[in-house]
């Protein structure tokens, strides 16, 4: 069974476009040799068996501006969930081809001909997928991440709580940097020491090849001995080959990657090339070239920026940036229109004071750091096959630990505190609402405490208006006027971005007709020239009428049906025009079918002269420079209409 039955006991605030999973899928790019290798029990049907049909976790909205997923988001435990225990498995696609562009697809395994393999959730999962990195929201992760077989021997990935327990509604967060496919340490592997020599590991190679054969697939057809095997015999490979040995020694297992370039890692670049990495920059999306750099620098959409780890999309270079702080705020339609600013509040993460991001109590040293051996750097396969070098997580890439007792008392050891910031944000008239604006370097610092700090992202959130609708620069505003006024002409008071304006409506407007105010609109977010804005017409008919408005237009409805109306005409007011008989006051016209018909009484322009729609206002001053109308009825759809 790979999916549940739709809308049965799905998880609160599952996404309704993602399918829900008991189970791994298996997607059709995952060659059948790979497949039998991590996939032997083949079941059809049936629960992984790390599936728990309650995990003790919820889906959560992220709704504090300061996470770094706020927004998105979350996995929550519901209830304490006790140190080193199996949370839940990470389900998805397993899939062999490439997608770098989702944010949910997990190294899985590699298999045993070097494939590598991905769980992918971005379309399909569990709960697992809204697990969190901990970067920019804790100190540490709470959780890891565990490859295992199933009872059935199929590959999986697991998640289980840290070496403490995790508190009843703490958000389960996970460190996606580190790759448990990277190859081992060959050394440990081998069991020789960092100085041995060729001949010592030689010896040692062929002495522990008795215990290799144990593990050969030929006689074990055990996979954990298959992957021993493999192990034993990728560190010999690496150690007796002097060039091999000695990129390992200076660059740890980033030098064990197909294509890396010791030079080019030296020099602090992507030591694996471009290829691969699909790492997305904010796209300045008004004018040519965008505004890096600039106090304040505008980008289309805000993708997530979460930086290295298991999933595609970032980049070596990354690993040396703090990580972006991502905000939203909320802003009136006429701020949007006319620009404005904003004070927000953020705690990004800076260099300890106290010990000048060093970690230590006066006087005390840092010691190499035993998990990445100096180096800063571990090693992770990206699901595009290339692989590439990644911060280490325990040393956050500055190579070294502080020994107990000597941390700093004021960040702990980790050089680093979170900090109350205020920063005033200018938001520039023309923003459009889900637009973004980067605060260059207003982010987090960077782990090492040395590479360039993260941005600020704020996300614009713009309130609608009752008053205009927006169309890019131009802006649209309805006029109701009432029927006397759209006959007879008259003005009409019309709200513009500037204040009121007085609007003349000339005699015979019709219902949707526009106007435009010329450079009334909202000038674009990069500069340039205001739009316009379109007032239209809508005609506004009485419900009700008195007596003597009903009388008149009587009389106004017999002469346009060509009605003999002298009754009527005798109670009706002496100083209406309405008064005069029909024939008197009205041009006849022949319709098709032979009976008479009256012209509309009043001549309605297609086009209404500019000069009669010049504003006049105490407040202000608008010109109408042109109109469209809805095309003028033509005289026989006219005559139509009144026969009718
Ligand atoms: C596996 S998803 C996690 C669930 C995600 N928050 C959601 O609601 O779907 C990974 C994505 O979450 C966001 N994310 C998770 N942890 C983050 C962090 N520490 N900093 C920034 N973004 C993070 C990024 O957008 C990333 O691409």
């Amino acid at each position: 069974m790979t999916k549940r039955d739709s809308g049965q006991n799905l998880p609160q605030r599952w996404p309704s476009h993602l399918q829900y999973l008991d189970a791994l899928v298996y997607h059709s790019s995952v060659p059948a040799a790979v497949r039998s290798d991590i996939y032997p029990s083949s079941r059809k049907t049936g629960r992984s068996d790390g599936f728990i049909p309650r995990p003790s976790v919820a889906i959560r909205s992220i709704s504090d501006p300061s996470h770094p997923a706020f927004g998105q988001c979350g996995l929550f435990a519901t209830k304490k969930i006790a140190a080193r225990t199996h949370i839940l498995d990470y389900l998805g696609e397993v899939h062999c081809d490439d997608r770098p562009d989702s944010d949910y697809d997990l190294s899985l395994c590699r298999a045993q001909d070097g494939t590598s393999v991905g769980v992918d959730a971005s379309r399909m999962g569990n709960e697992a997928r809204f697990i969190n990195d901990f970067r920019g929201v804790k100190p540490r992760p709470n959780a890891v991440f565990e490859d295992r077989r199933t009872a059935e021997g199929d590959m999986c990935m697991s998640v289980w709580s840290g070496s403490e327990a995790i508190r009843k509604g703490d958000e389960i967060l996970i460190s996606y940097a580190e790759d448990r496919h990277a190859p081992k340490d060959p050394y440990k592997v081998l069991g020789v020491n960092k100085d041995a020599s060729a001949a010592d590991i030689k010896k040692t190679y062929f002495s522990a090849l008795q215990l290799a054969r144990k593990y050969h697939p030929d006689t074990n057809p055990d996979q954990g001995a298959k992957d021993k095997f493999v192990e034993i015999q990728e560190a010999y490979d690496l150690l007796k080959d002097d060039k091999k040995r000695a990129a390992y020694d200076q660059y740890g297992s980033a030098a064990q990657q197909p294509g890396f370039n010791p030079d080019a890692f030296a020099n602090g670049r992507n030591p694996f090339g471009a290829g691969g990495f699909n790492f997305q920059d904010f796209s300045a999306s008004f004018g040519a070239g965008g505004r890096r750099g600039s106090q304040s620098q505008i980008f289309e959409e805000l993708f997530g920026a979460f930086g290295g780890g298991r999933f595609g999309g970032a980049g070596f270079a990354e690993n040396t940036r703090g990580h972006d702080i991502e905000v939203s705020v909320g802003i009136s339609f006429i701020e949007a229109c006319k620009g404005t600013s904003r004070t927000i509040n953020v705690t990004p993460v800076v260099n300890c004071d106290t010990c000048s991001g060093s970690g230590l109590k006066p006087g005390a040293k840092r010691t190499t750091c035993a998990t990445c051996r100096g180096t800063g750097t571990m090693a992770y396969i990206l699901e595009s096959g290339f692989q590439m070098a990644t911060t280490c997580s325990t040393c956050h890439g500055t190579g070294s630990t502080v020994p107990r007792g000597s941390h700093c008392g004021t960040c702990g050891g980790n050089g680093q505190v979170r900090t109350k910031k205020s920063v005033k944000v200018d938001i520039p008239a023309g923003v459009e609402n889900g637009m973004g604006i980067r605060v260059p370097n207003a982010g987090d610092a960077s782990n090492s405490g040395k590479g360039q700090n993260g941005d600020l992202l704020v996300r614009v959130n713009v309130a609608s208006s009752k008053l205009f609708r927006r169309q890019g620069v131009n802006l649209h505003h309805e006029a109701r006027i009432p029927m006397h006024t759209a006959l007879l002409g008259g003005r009409v008071r019309v709200p513009t971005l500037d204040g009121e304006v007085d609007v003349r409506v000339p005699a015979g407007t019709q219902q949707g007709e526009e106007m435009v105010l010329k450079s009334r609109g909202v000038p674009h977010v990069n500069g340039g020239d205001k739009g316009d804005l379109f007032v239209q017409f809508a005609v506004q008919l009485p419900r009700t009428l008195t007596k003597r408005q009903r009388e008149i237009l009587q009389l106004y409805a017999d002469e346009v049906e060509g009605r003999p109306s002298v009754s009527r005409s005798e109670s009706a007011s002496p100083s209406s025009t309405a008064h005069k008989p029909a024939s008197e006051s009205r041009e006849r016209s022949d319709s098709d079918d032979g009976s008479l018909v009256f012209d509309f009484p009043y001549s309605a322009s297609a086009r209404i002269p500019s000069s009669a729609l010049s504003p006049v206002t105490p407040s202000g001053e608008a010109e109408a420079e042109e109109r469209t109308d809805p095309a003028p009825p033509k005289d026989e759809e006219r005559r139509r209409r009144a026969a009718a």
